[in-house]
């Protein structure tokens, strides 16, 4: 039978402060006399049958920091070299499966919430997932983490400069933040905490920041090295 989990997550009322302390999303399960089903075929048989190790790849950093151009890059690399991955962008999971959530903080712990057991289904399956959002919050990562057994969960910190985001600003989200048309903007007047143990950071070198070919690569090779592109 599944364990519960009781994370407390929380912030101060109303506000957007980091300081989490009262609980927001209740992940106490609600669902009694229930128990878990077995199928014969798990996931090694079927990491045997794709040939690699299912496991998530989790891209965090600010808006306009490149999660979504390195998450399409290294999908198509992956997919080129005959692996089978699924990106799970957070911009596009809310127009669908997280279109109930707005960006107070609450909304933004049960998006990351969810998207993490996504994609714990995701790695189950064999899948190598490739979650983007910006989920700003230590402690959510680090819950999405806890999900999946040892080493399954690879955290990516996209380390640019919030000058280097705001001046590329695809979206215009910059502007109307620092214009006061949004509130609560990432990075502008709401938090992000920075990752402190990551497996990978990306970061600008000598000035420049890694082409989006060579970030993917980057991740490649760790995925290579550390043997999730073998059963
Ligand atoms: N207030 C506010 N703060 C941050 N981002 C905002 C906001 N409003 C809209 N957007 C757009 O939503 C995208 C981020 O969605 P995420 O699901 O990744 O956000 S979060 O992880 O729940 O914080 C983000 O996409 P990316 O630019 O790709 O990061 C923005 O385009
Ligand atoms: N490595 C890179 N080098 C140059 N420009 C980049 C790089 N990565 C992303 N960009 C550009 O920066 C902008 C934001 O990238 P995007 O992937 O949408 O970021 P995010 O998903 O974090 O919001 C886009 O215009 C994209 O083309």
């Amino acid at each position: 039978m599944e364990q519960q989990q009781h994370h407390s997550v929380s912030v101060d009322d109303g506000s957007r402060s980091p300081v989490r302390e009262k609980p927001l999303v209740s992940t106490i399960a609600k669902s009694t006399n229930i128990l878990w089903h077995n199928c014969p075929i798990g996931q090694s048989e079927r990491q045997n049958l794709l040939g690699q190790k299912g496991c998530v790849i989790w891209i965090t950093g600010l808006s306009g920091s490149g999660k979504s151009t390195l998450a399409c890059a290294l999908s198509r690399e992956l997919h080129c070299s005959g692996h089978l991955a699924y990106v799970l962008d957070g911009d596009n999971l809310r127009h669908g499966l997280n279109r109930d959530l707005s960006f107070k903080a609450e909304d933004r712990v049960e998006n990351i919430r969810r998207v993490g057991e996504v994609a714990k289904l995701f790695a189950d399956a064999g899948v190598i997932c490739i979650a983007s959002l910006i989920s700003p919050y230590r402690r959510d990562r680090d819950a999405c983490r806890a999900l999946l057994p040892e080493s399954r969960f690879i955290e990516v910190f996209m380390d640019l400069p919030l000058e280097i985001c705001e001046a590329r600003d695809p979206k215009g989200l910059y502007k109307l933040a620092r214009s006061g048309k949004i509130k609560g903007f990432t990075g502008i007047d709401d938090p992000y905490e920075s990752p402190v143990n990551s497996e990978i950071v990306i970061k600008m070198v000598d000035g420049e920041c890694p082409s989006p070919k060579s970030m993917a690569r980057h991740v490649l090779c760790y995925l290579e090295e550390n043997g999730y592109l073998q059963a």
